[in-house]
């Protein structure tokens, strides 16, 4: 592997840079970004960003001098390209202005990310610390910017921000692993995995912290809708993804490295070539989280199955999911976790509608990482970080290692030092699945209980002035909606409210924001960009899948979600080394008879 540095990371600070984020961009020039962050959380309140955003030059990212500079743009443009698409009780926009959508293409591209908020840009690029000689922790810090202007939101990022600097030793102490056990260095190891696992004990104290200052509440309702991308966005009129004005008007072909001529492509063609699908903001694009997998050769499958090596042939067992619903239902296709779309609409017209969102060269390597989601996030880390995983990939020989180490405990051969870095590696993986199990009782409060509850006021924040022309019965069909999403989800109240609302296109268009709600709309707004394209490319499938039994789209809001979050903890246990060698296997990798293993360590081990 290459040094830290050339993969920017620090030895003290981790993934977080190795100063503080810039809290300005001092070049004149860059004066109409700047002021409008002054004003920003106002003018997204006022309902006067866009019209603003509208008088915005076009600045030329060349400008831009340094590294920092380029994340403090790549910041900006995430805070105003976000709340430019989502609103503030405004009808989401399907088009991003060139005077955005320009700058903020190249500058991702320059950071080797995707033109959408992600970890690094709210996380890892958006901090001031209080006292600049104190820590990087909870006491010390501050965001730059927020879509809310909520302390609960800027809880959410500094949290998240703390968990970094908790785990900031860990990329130099997996390298020195890899080393150490190159060089049989026991003592070395002992020492790393011991740094790691005392680092993952103070994540896991940091993230418990999450309850005590931001509000499942506020989360839910008004700081995670800016978060969202435009990926399995259709109900939010938004089938296709974003328009990214300006951006790729050309063919760029691989096998030339040039830039063809589009003159011949109609006007939808190349309106359908603007398009772009991203998923949004997620602490899954934590490249520490990811790294502690790599290393310790945590293996992710695609949600619902679950591989074994007991036969000759290599079997997958399905998981009961029992919430999931199966592979071959149309609904299916709306689970990011099992679907990915493709980011460009317009690749979908040749891949015959294939997913190709996760599609990367095959490694000359086992990937230990097959859940496409999970993968799918590396290309929303910075370009040198996701490098870092990569070359981890081949480099790591923990698992490997301990594996070893386990044959020796079967034939009675391994010495104490080695029984203990067993068990050291065995507590990294407990504490690794400590913080997936906090975090899972995390999101079952801030998304699926508020889903379930729904907001306390009908809109969420989220709704779109009545519309000057709305009947009477046009507004008591919205209600049915609301409540629909907001309660237990009666497969009897959507019934009736199916009963009440046909789904014609006078139906109301979605209210809430669309990753709460039980959805009824095909979410192509009549007139819109996305209608056209849909008319004139029918290939692209954009009719809406209606599931026949409930009568609605998908229910989103923490359905899908749960098994994957639950898999990815189990996976984390399953890697476990049982020590008891009492006719014992290991606990990982070893088929179906492991999971009903009885030995008492094994059973402590599993927990
Ligand atoms: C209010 C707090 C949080 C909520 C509601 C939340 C929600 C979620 C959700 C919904 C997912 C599924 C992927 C997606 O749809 O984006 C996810 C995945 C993930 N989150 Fe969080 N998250 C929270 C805090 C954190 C924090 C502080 C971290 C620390 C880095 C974190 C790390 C992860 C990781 C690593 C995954 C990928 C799944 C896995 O590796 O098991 N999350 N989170």
């Amino acid at each position: 592997m290459l040094s830290l540095e050339e993969y920017d990371i620090s030895p003290v600070t981790g993934f977080l840079p190795h100063d503080p984020p810039l809290r300005r961009l001092s070049d004149p020039y860059f004066t109409p970004w700047e002021d409008m962050m002054d004003d920003f959380n106002g003018l997204l309140l006022a309902g006067k960003l866009r019209a603003k955003i509208h008088k915005m030059p076009m600045l030329n990212h060349k400008k831009l001098n340094t590294v920092q500079e380029y994340r403090r743009a790549f910041l900006i443009l995430c805070m105003l390209s976000h709340s430019y698409v989502w609103g503030k009780h405004e009808e989401a926009s399907e088009t991003l202005p060139a005077n955005l959508a320009v700058p903020w293409n190249a500058i991702a591209e320059y950071l080797g990310l995707c033109p959408v908020v992600c970890h690094a840009a709210v996380v890892l690029w958006n901090y001031r610390l209080l006292d600049s000689e104190g820590p990087i922790d909870l006491g010390n810090l501050t965001t730059l910017a927020t879509y809310s202007g909520s302390l609960d939101e800027s809880w959410f990022y500094l949290v998240t921000t703390a968990i970094e600097s908790a785990g900031s030793k860990c990329p130099a102490s997996i390298l020195s692993c890899v080393n150490n056990i190159q060089d049989g260095n026991y003592e070395g190891l002992q020492a790393n995995l011991t740094t790691i696992r005392d680092s993952l004990a103070d994540i896991n104290d940091v993230l418990h912290r999450m309850f005590e200052k931001c509000d499942p509440y506020v989360f839910y309702w008004k700081i995670r809708p800016y978060l969202a991308g435009w990926e399995n966005m259709a109900e939010a009129g938004l089938p296709l993804g974003l328009i990214y004005e300006g951006v790729n008007d050309s063919i760029w072909s691989a096998e030339t490295d040039e830039y063809a001529d589009i003159s011949h492509l109609t006007e939808g063609e190349r309106l359908l070539r603007q398009y772009r699908r991203y998923a949004g903001g997620s602490a899954a694009q934590s490249s520490l989280i990811a790294a502690f997998d790599v290393a310790f050769g945590v293996e992710h499958h695609p949600v619902g199955e679950k591989p074994t090596t007991s036969s000759s042939s290599p079997l997958v067992i399905k998981l009961d999911t029992a919430t999931t619903t199966s592979p071959s239902s149309p609904v299916d296709k709306h689970d990011r976790y099992r679907h990915l779309p493709s980011t460009r609409p317009a690749d979908e017209l040749d891949h015959s509608g294939t997913s190709s969102g996760a599609t990367t060269p095959r490694p000359p390597y086992k990937r230990t990482n097959r859940n496409a989601f999970l993968r799918a996030m590396r290309k929303y880390m910075p370009e040198k970080h996701r490098d870092y995983l990569e070359d981890l990939e081949t480099a790591a020989n923990i698992r490997p290692f301990m594996m070893h180490l386990e044959s020796l405990l079967h034939t009675g051969e391994i010495s104490d030092e080695e029984r203990d870095l067993i068990r050291l590696y065995n507590d990294c993986l407990h504490q690794l699945k400590l913080f997936r199990d906090k975090h899972v009782q995390i999101v079952s409060l801030y998304i699926v209980n508020q889903a379930r509850k729904g907001p306390n006021i009908a809109h969420g924040g989220f709704a779109m002035e009545k519309k000057k022309n709305e009947t009477a019965a046009d507004s008591s069909a919205k209600t049915p909606v609301v409540s629909a999403t907001s309660s237990t989800s009666s497969t009897e109240q959507q019934q009736q409210q199916q009963q009440q609302q046909p789904l014609n296109k006078k139906a109301a268009h979605n209210v809430l924001y669309p990753q709460t709600s039980l959805e009824t709309h095909p979410g192509i707004r009549e007139g819109s960009p996305s209608a056209k394209v849909s008319s004139l490319f029918p290939q692209l499938g954009l009719a809406k899948h209606v599931d026949p039994k409930t009568g609605v789209v998908r229910g989103t809001g923490g359905t899908n979600v749960m098994p994957f979050l639950k898999q990815s903890r189990d996976e984390t246990a399953d890697m476990k080394i049982a020590l008891d060698t009492t006719g014992q296997q290991s606990s990982s990798n070893s088929g179906p008879q492991a999971s009903v293993s009885k030995s008492w360590t094994d059973m402590l081990l599993r927990r």
